[in-house]
């Protein structure tokens, strides 16, 4: 442990948090590392950290406090040390295990790449853990916005977020789509055009069992009933594809009495609605279309049906696989309108980067939107906080922005670290002050009657909520 980072000595009467045997132990007075963040980031981290000192404060009356310490990165970090991601901010950031963070800005195109994507590869923060409900009071595009709860875990580490990437004309561009069409696709029909940029989309059984394993442990220890692995494996079969495949994997060799897979439910309720039910006729219930089949896939779908009545009938038979988690899979574009007709048949989705990212923009549009939508980037013994939104630039210090989200980000933070009295104030006083309709411009412009706020008074008013 360094004594400075930055040349900034670490706060006094603050201890680090320390994590051993996959436990985190957790100090009264912890440090706690935050970025202030680009664009919007100084406004919303101004009012967070003004709540989060109260809410703490409330709960504990001085017994337990954070001690806050700033590190650096993105814009502020280039204009201080001319670099954008100090490397005393990612030891600072590694040696103090949990920090949170404000959004940094990345540029489209050219330009830097994601500081946001390098801390979660460096720390290697796998599991971006994003969950969105309905928080009563807030504007809604939909009718129901209360029964969609479900939990996204993004694969944080790799895909098309690997930034493996080779821009269109370079002579790493050329040599590589030279080796694809002259090699890999020599004699055939498919061929890269040679003006293109290419990128490259690595998803691997390491990167994904990880992650869909804590998405289960994370089902099991919250009761959720299901886990859905969001894919777009029936056209890039072999990255996507296998992201669904080594997700059951691990979900049936790993979980074996508390799941149950979705054809695996079709398969036993089968037979609980009709136990004279043959084999073949319980697979023909499963796979419309089947007696199109050759021998060849008639014969693996009865081996398969065999299988699971034979290997999990007495455990999960008889009604028993109700109450395990559901294990399903859904394409990816289907999920989109699945989230909004179906909300409420879906609790966790566990989703490849991409996947991931888009789905939490648009579910957290269903429950108000990204002023609302909170996030956590966790590894083994590492985690940073943060939104799930970016820096919205236009607003910037106009003291107009939804601090909503890194609020709830905070409200994540504390229930990690225990404190769970600290959390449900923040969650409490957050939902009061948006039903005093005492709101910033997102959710005004949505609600008839509604007091528009600055981002600082939102602040305070949730501060007076707590009292
Ligand atoms: N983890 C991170 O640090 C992330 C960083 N980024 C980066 O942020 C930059 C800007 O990205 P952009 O695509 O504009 O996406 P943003 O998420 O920053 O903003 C898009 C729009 O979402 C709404 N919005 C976002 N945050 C809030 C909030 N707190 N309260 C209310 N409304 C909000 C605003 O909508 P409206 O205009 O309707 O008011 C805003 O214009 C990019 O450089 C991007 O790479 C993006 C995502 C995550
Ligand atoms: O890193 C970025 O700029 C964007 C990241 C992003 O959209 C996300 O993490 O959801
Ligand atoms: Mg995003």
């Amino acid at each position: 442990m360094q004594t400075k980072y930055n040349n900034m000595a670490l706060p006094e009467g603050g201890q680090p948090i320390e994590y051993a045997n996959g436990k985190y132990q957790i100090p009264d007075h912890p440090i706690i590392p935050f970025i202030e963040g680009d664009g919007t980031g100084r406004d919303i981290w101004r009012a967070s950290q003004r709540v989060f000192d109260a809410a703490v404060e409330k709960a504990y009356g001085g017994k337990r406090s954070v001690k806050w310490f700033e590190i650096y990165a993105g814009e502020k970090a280039f204009r201080e040390f001319k670099t954008w991601l100090p490397d005393d901010s990612v030891n600072a950031a590694r040696d103090l295990r949990v920090s949170i963070k404000g959004p940094l800005t990345t540029p489209v195109g050219g330009g830097i790449r994601s500081l946001n994507v390098a801390l979660r590869q460096i720390l290697d923060l796998y599991s971006c853990v994003r969950p969105v409900k309905y928080y009563q009071g807030v504007p809604s595009p939909v009718k129901h916005p209360e029964k969609l709860d479900v939990v996204i875990f993004r694969e944080n580490t790799e895909d098309v977020y690997a930034g493996i990437e080779f821009k269109e004309g370079t002579p790493e561009a050329k040599k590589l789509i030279s080796f694809l069409n002259d090699e890999m696709l020599k004699g055939g029909k498919k061929r890269v055009r040679e003006d293109s940029g290419v990128g490259i989309k690595p998803i691997s059984i390491f990167g994904t069992k990880r992650l869909v394993r804590y998405a289960i442990r994370y089902a099991i220890e919250n009761n959720r009933k299901s886990v859905t692995l969001v894919h777009k494996g029936n056209i890039q079969k072999f990255t996507e594809g296998a992201f669904r495949e080594w997700g059951y994997e691990v979900a049936v060799d790993e979980f074996r009495d508390q799941v149950v897979t979705e054809r695996e439910s079709w398969i036993l309720g089968n037979q609980e609605a009709n136990p004279g039910l043959t084999v073949e006729q319980n697979a023909a219930l499963i796979e419309p279309g089947l007696e199109f089949g050759n021998d060849q896939f008639r014969q693996e779908l009865y081996a398969e049906v065999k299988g699971v009545l034979d290997s999990i009938g007495a455990s999960h038979g008889n009604g028993k696989w109700k109450q395990k988690i559901l294990i399903n899979d859904r394409i990816a574009d289907s999920i989109f309108q699945q989230v909004i007709i179906r909300p409420e048949e879906y609790s966790i989705l566990a989703c490849p980067n991409l996947n991931g990212d888009y789905i939490s923009d648009a579910c957290a549009a269903q429950v108000g939107g990204l002023g609302i939508a909170p996030g956590a980037n966790i590894g083994d013994g590492y985690a940073v906080f943060e939104a799930t939104h970016g820096t919205a630039p236009k607003y910037a210090d106009k003291d107009v922005i939804n601090p909503g989200s890194v609020m709830l980000s905070g409200v994540m933070l504390f229930e990690f670290l225990g404190w769970s009295e600290a959390a449900k104030l923040i969650e409490s006083s957050l939902e009061k002050t948006i039903q005093q309709k005492y709101v910033t411009y997102d959710f005004e412009r949505q609600m008839p009657g509604a007091t528009k706020v600055k981002t600082s008074e939102f602040a305070t008013r949730m501060i007076e909520n707590m009292k």
